[in-house]
């Protein structure tokens, strides 16, 4: 057999970690050192509801349009100007530990992204207690399938998640789009700040919530699922981007790494980024701004290959 050390579950480094450690690890507040936690949270999101307010008063935009049945089954768009519907899209999975955020805070990019023709859609999914993570990979593949066959003309989709959101991004890449009778233009995937193997969540109090056991961990985890195919599910040209801030806490910088070398070895167009100078939530407020580098880079990539 050909494990790899690291991978091997009694070797895996987050059970050395003590239960406090461990919460400190996988509390990304608290490694947000220009304000105390719970500033750093209520910066975040009040910077998240100012963006999405002057992205609504300054863009055309279509608001809570329904891509499923289910009453959290919304997306906004916003778009560039012009009446083309032959556009990237750039779709964005907002984080808060599948139990906190909503679109309605998470707008951050609308103005970089529009003023350079790039479409923005921002995706809500029921949050937990409401939804399970099964419920909410599967409304993340529903939203993209409907944008596929809302938007045919598409120059590409581009997904990006944020946190809990880069694992529901990264899901996409085992998901069954024949099941939904669409294969989505899929051109780019933003992996930004995630988390990728569950299990040391379990034993957190982000837990609480999620009621997640052993079973549910393995099940939703990329990092194992990725790790056991014996192939890429699907097409394995799709350029993924593995992004971390180089003030995100270890273990947060270890998933992401270890997650690319899964990509890697799995043959997938892999590619890592550590964003100097940001932490957890400034990686994702500085999206508001032109010149930030993380923009740049998703411009690169959007328009070298359109
Ligand atoms: N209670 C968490 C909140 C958190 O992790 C978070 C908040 C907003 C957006 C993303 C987050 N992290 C992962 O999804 C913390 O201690 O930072």
């Amino acid at each position: 057999m050909g494990g790899h050390a690291e991978s091997r579950w009694d070797e895996a480094p987050w059970k050395k970690l003590s239960e406090e450690e461990l919460e400190t690890q996988y509390s990304p507040s608290r490694w947000v050192v220009r304000l105390g936690a719970e500033e750093a949270l209520r910066t975040f999101s009040q910077m998240g509801a100012q963006a999405t307010r002057q992205a609504r008063a300054s863009r055309r935009s279509l608001l809570h349009v329904p891509y499923g049945q289910g009453d959290g089954e919304k997306l906004d768009l916003y778009f560039p100007d012009g009446v083309s519907e032959a556009l990237p899209f750039f779709v964005f999975l907002h984080g808060g530990y599948w139990q906190s955020g909503s679109k309605d805070t998470s707008a951050f990019m609308v103005d970089p992204l529009t003023s350079q023709g790039v479409a923005v859609v921002i995706v809500a999914y029921d949050i937990a207690p409401k939804g399970t993570l099964y419920l909410m990979v599967d409304q993340v593949t529903r939203s993209i399938a409907f944008l596929q066959k809302r938007y045919p003309s598409n120059k590409g989709i581009y997904l990006c998640g944020h946190s809990a959101g880069a694992h529901l991004a990264a899901m996409m890449l085992l998901a069954n789009w024949t099941e939904h009778g669409v294969t989505p233009n899929l051109k780019g995937l933003f992996l930004v700040s995630g988390v990728y193997d569950l299990e040391p969540i379990m034993h957190t109090s982000q837990n609480d919530p999620l009621l997640l056991m052993w079973e549910d961990t393995q099940r939703h985890s990329p990092q194992l699922l990725l790790q056991a195919a014996p192939k890429p599910p699907v097409a394995p040209a799709l350029p993924t981007l593995v992004i971390v801030g180089q003030h995100d806490s270890p273990e947060f910088q270890r998933q992401s790494r270890e997650f690319f070398q899964v990509l890697c070895r799995g043959g997938w167009k892999a590619t890592f980024e550590e964003i100097p100078n940001v932490d957890h939530f400034e990686i994702i407020e500085n999206l508001t701004q032109k010149g930030y580098v993380l923009i740049q880079i998703i411009l690169g990539i959007i328009f070298q290959q359109s």
